[in-house]
């Protein structure tokens, strides 16, 4: 029977029965997206001439970087025995910065499909996402992906994976969500081994909101499932969290395409639109309930997203502010976890302090705004937060190190994380040397199978946050692979370190670095601000200090620039041109007390992007 023929037309699905809730956990490129798109074609839902790849993907950079930020649920038809099922897919995101989504959307689900990639096996992620399904007592399909590859190794990681979740390696689905190999099969087995939903449906109504993004035309779609009772156009609803109450303008499946409906009922996933322009009025995590028929409790709490990483946004042009903080403003509509206050900086002007839930969240958002709203920004070095608690018991929350109290200092506390390594065997070493120069203790040490191994190690956030995924992965070359969740914090001797030009202090250059690596920071500093600062007509030192104490230093040699030097003849309009150009390169300089320091060593010193660097230093 071809596919086509097994797809019936959207069922109006009141009938849990016929519901199966599911989500595709996997490690970064294991090939979820891919596989949903398979799944979108195969079923008919989405027809071959409108597929693109990676249909669910809305957002520009998530198609472009093939990362999944924002989870979407879509509705999809699959006739069984000839019976007809109403399946609900919601796609999660796979990078760690984003856990807090994934792990709403598994909740809105009875079961998981747990993708592995045939060629690579089990990854830290895979283990991360399988841990919460497992917390959210999902049913798991798991299925090995990317068959058609040379280099897939089936039997091998189906011992693998049966040997985590229990089971016969036998009960391992192989598929190729490329050729679209084994999808059926596996489409059946949603229907035949996943639960259907259960919930009362004459209880007042609960709904979890699993996911909600901002359309500009329709402002905030709420994505929720519901659990008890339904819900109905035009009604009024009430978020379990806050009480705000909204009306239902419009209720509705996504097939993929939104497509209104009469309601949604036990066990159903759908979307809500009631009008709000914020999506944080409409919280992941928080509960829908009637106004008028309200539930007593909601369903388990919801977490509000929590910063972890901050930096200052800057732009490179002063006069963008205004600009930047209206794209700042827009993109919050749009992403909870994003939040940002005004901020001044004696080297950069004026900009905003931003939180991240990661690096790479970070990265997003700075690409968003440069693509988005035409901005040039310079970013500060991301940093932790840190507690500093005063001997008179003051507690301060440190967001950014210029603000790192001096003096009379009883503690100070640093965000700790819980680290999954999984990498071959051969590389246990490397990576225990590598946590150790972390500040890292390690918890404990499984084998997951004869070759491949699973490291536990407590460490330092701020040691694993910026480079420590690169180095693993060139340590181990690139077969490690990290997962990690926040684990409180710890007392730790920590200092800040300030970085001085002729004695005056650089505020966009102080971090806040463990006592034994504030040394190897200030000579790193000094040095190449001694590289990128151009000659002043005095010598200026360069400094790094940690409170009164210099512990490192540079300097820069005086010269007198004669611009005029190069000009041999009497040409004036040549001579002209260049006094001309010598003014402007003056207007993009910044003065630290007597020294001009060029705007392009600030965002060089600052910045990690190669590419910067070199253009700064032409
Ligand atoms: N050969 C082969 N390649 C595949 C298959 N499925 C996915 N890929 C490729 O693997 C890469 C990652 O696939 P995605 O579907 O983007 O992976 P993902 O897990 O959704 O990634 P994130 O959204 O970033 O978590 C892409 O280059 C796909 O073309 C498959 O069955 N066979």
């Amino acid at each position: 029977m071809s596919p086509m023929a097994r797809t019936a037309p959207v069922p109006a699905a009141t009938d849990p029965a016929i519901i199966r809730n599911f989500c595709i956990i996997a490690h970064i490129d294991h090939g979820k997206s891919t596989l949903a798109d398979r799944m979108l074609q195969l079923t008919g839902v989405v027809e071959q001439r409108d597929m693109k790849a990676q249909y669910l993907d809305r957002m520009d950079i998530e198609r472009e970087r093939g990362i999944t930020i924002k989870s979407q649920a879509v509705r999809i038809p699959w006739e069984v025995d000839g019976e007809a099922f109403c399946l609900n897919m919601i796609d999660t995101p796979g990078h760690v910065d984003f856990t807090y989504e994934v792990s709403r959307s598994l909740a809105a689900c009875e079961g998981a499909i747990l993708l592995v990639d045939a060629a690579q096996g089990i990854e830290a992620q895979t283990l991360a996402n399988l841990y919460l399904a497992m917390e959210n007592n999902l049913t798991i399909i798991p299925v090995l992906n990317k068959i058609d590859l040379p280099a897939a190794q089936p039997e091998k990681y189906a011992a693998e994976l049966a040997g985590l979740i229990g089971g016969d390696p036998e009960d391992v689905l192989l598929v190729s969500g490329k050729t679209g190999v084994g999808v059926e099969a596996l489409l059946d087995k949603i229907v035949r081994d996943l639960p259907a939903p259960v919930g009362d449906p004459d209880a007042p109504a609960r709904a979890m909101i699993f996911d909600s993004v901002y359309d500009t035309y329709r402002g905030v779609v709420t994505y929720v499932r519901v659990v008890d009772g339904n819900l109905s156009p035009r009604e009024r609803i009430q978020m379990m969290s806050t009480r705000a109450s909204h009306e239902l303008l419009e209720i509705g499946v996504s097939s993929p395409e939104p497509t209104p409906s009469k309601g949604l009922g036990v066990g159903e996933v759908g979307y809500l639109i009631t009008g709000v322009k914020d999506v944080r009025q409409s919280k992941v995590g928080d509960t829908v309930t009637n106004l008028a028929k309200p539930a007593a409790e909601s369903l388990g709490g919801y977490q509000d997203p929590k910063p972890m990483v901050f930096s200052g946004l800057y732009p490179m042009d002063g006069t963008d502010y205004p600009i930047l903080r209206d794209a700042l403003d827009k993109l919050k509509l749009n992403d909870a976890a994003l939040i940002y206050e005004p901020e001044t900086s004696a080297a950069l002007g004026f900009g905003f302090r931003v939180g991240f839930l990661g690096l790479l969240h970070l990265e997003i958002v700075r690409e968003r705004l440069e693509r988005e709203f035409n901005l040039d920004l310079i970013s500060t070095a991301p940093n932790v937060v840190y507690e500093v608690t005063l001997e008179d018991k003051k507690v301060v929350t440190v967001t950014n190190p210029s603000e790192f109290p001096v003096g009379k200092i009883a503690e100070v506390r640093e965000p700790m994380v819980s680290a999954t390594i999984l990498a071959p065997n051969e590389f246990v070493g490397a990576i225990m040397e590598l946590c150790q120069s972390r500040r890292g203790i390690m918890g404990g040490m499984d084998y997951l199978s004869e070759d491949r191994v699973e490291i536990r190690y407590r460490l330092p956030l701020a040691e694993i946050v910026f480079d420590f995924f690169d180095i693993l992965k060139s340590k181990t070359r690139g077969y490690g692979s990290l997962d990690w969740k926040a684990d409180g914090e710890q007392v730790a001797d920590l200092v800040k370190v300030d970085i001085l030009l002729q004695g005056e202090q650089v505020d966009a250059f102080s971090a806040i670095t463990h006592r034994d690596k504030a040394y190897p920071y200030g000579v790193m500093m000094t040095g190449k601000l001694r590289e990128l600062i151009p000659r002043q007509q005095f010598e200026v030192p360069i400094q790094a200090a940690i409170g009164a104490r210099i512990i490192a230093r540079e300097s820069i040699r005086a010269i007198r620039k004669d611009v005029l030097a190069k000009c041999y003849g009497g040409d004036i309009t040549r001579k002209r041109k260049l006094l001309e150009k010598q003014k402007e390169g003056k207007k993009r300089m910044k003065m630290v007390g007597r020294v001009e320091v060029p705007q392009e060593a600030f965002i060089a010193a600052l910045s990690s992007d190669e590419h910067v660097k070199d253009k700064a230093k032409k």
